[in-house]
């Protein structure tokens, strides 16, 4: 199916007209993870994440994907610590993944892609009074990025799973609520840290990007969302560009774990 074929010719979709990389970007994402360019940090931190499951709202397909969305009005679900300078507000979260399973993730471990990455968006509240605002700012967001590899069936995500029919369709959002994200993040503190972009259009530079070592096991029925999703992301570029070029420092938290 035209699904299966790793490349699209990603010019002719009207959302990618932006330049696929900002001219003199210094900062862009995704970027491959090379642990031998990795430097501890011991003035990292572990990151603290409370969030409060009734700010969760609902579940939208935007034709690209599928997001789950918070409540972001009050410092209800919050991360703090970590490589942060201050608490960052959740807004929604979001997944990457392939039509087949050998790749799907946009950053790479030492080349290697996952089946999926989940995207965990927070914004910085403290010094921006809006999400809109927050997305132009060097400082102005904060993505936790966890893989998922194939594995055990993750009964976390699977309430979120058997919710997706529901949203088959491009713009259907349902109600969704008492959902706690936390559960689809690694225990083991240990993360990668480096200062990023969006990592698509518009390619902003305005992302703290910490990406967990660990990745989170599902089964081979909750990573093939595509199942459920597919008809959209036929029809969508699918748009897998990394970013070889010089990027910011990379650092490494880690605990003996
Ligand atoms: N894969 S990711 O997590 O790096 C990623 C990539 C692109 C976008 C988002 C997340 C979300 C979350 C922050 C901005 C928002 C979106 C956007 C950009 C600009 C806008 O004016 C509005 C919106 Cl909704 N674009
Ligand atoms: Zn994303």
């Amino acid at each position: 199916a035209a699904c299966s074929s790793k490349t699209r010719n990603a010019a002719l979709h009207p959302l990618w007209q932006s330049p696929l990389t900002i001219p003199g970007g210094t900062r862009q994402s995704p970027i491959n993870i090379q642990w031998r360019d990795s430097v501890y940090d011991p003035f990292l931190k572990p990151l603290k994440i409370s969030y409060d499951p009734t700010t969760c709202l609902h579940i939208w397909n935007n034709g690209y994907s599928f997001l789950v969305e918070f409540d972001d009005s009050a410092d209800k679900s919050i991360i703090v610590g970590g490589p942060l300078e201050n608490q960052y507000r959740l807004k929604q979260f979001h997944f990457h993944w392939g039509a087949i399973n050998d790749w799907g993730s946009e950053h790479t471990v030492d080349s290697k892609f996952y089946p999926a990455e989940l995207h965990l968006v927070h914004w910085n509240a403290v010094d921006y009074p809006s999400f809109e605002d927050a997305v132009m700012e060097g400082n102005g967001l904060a993505v936790i990025g966890v893989f998922l590899k194939l594995g055990a069936r993750h009964e976390g995500l699977q309430t979120l799973v058997d919710a997706l029919p529901a949203v088959r369709h491009k713009d259907t959002v349902i109600e969704f609520d008492e959902f706690d994200p936390s559960c689809l993040i690694p225990s083991c503190p240990d993360y990668w840290t480096y200062a990023g972009s969006l990592t698509t259009p518009p390619l902003t530079e305005s992302v703290t990007w910490i990406i967990k070592k660990k990745p989170i096991e599902v089964d081979e029925d909750q990573v093939n969302l595509n199942f459920t999703l597919l008809p959209q992301r036929c029809s969508e570029p699918v748009f897998h560009q990394q970013f070889s070029g010089k990027t910011q420092k990379l650092s490494v938290f880690s605990e003996i774990c």
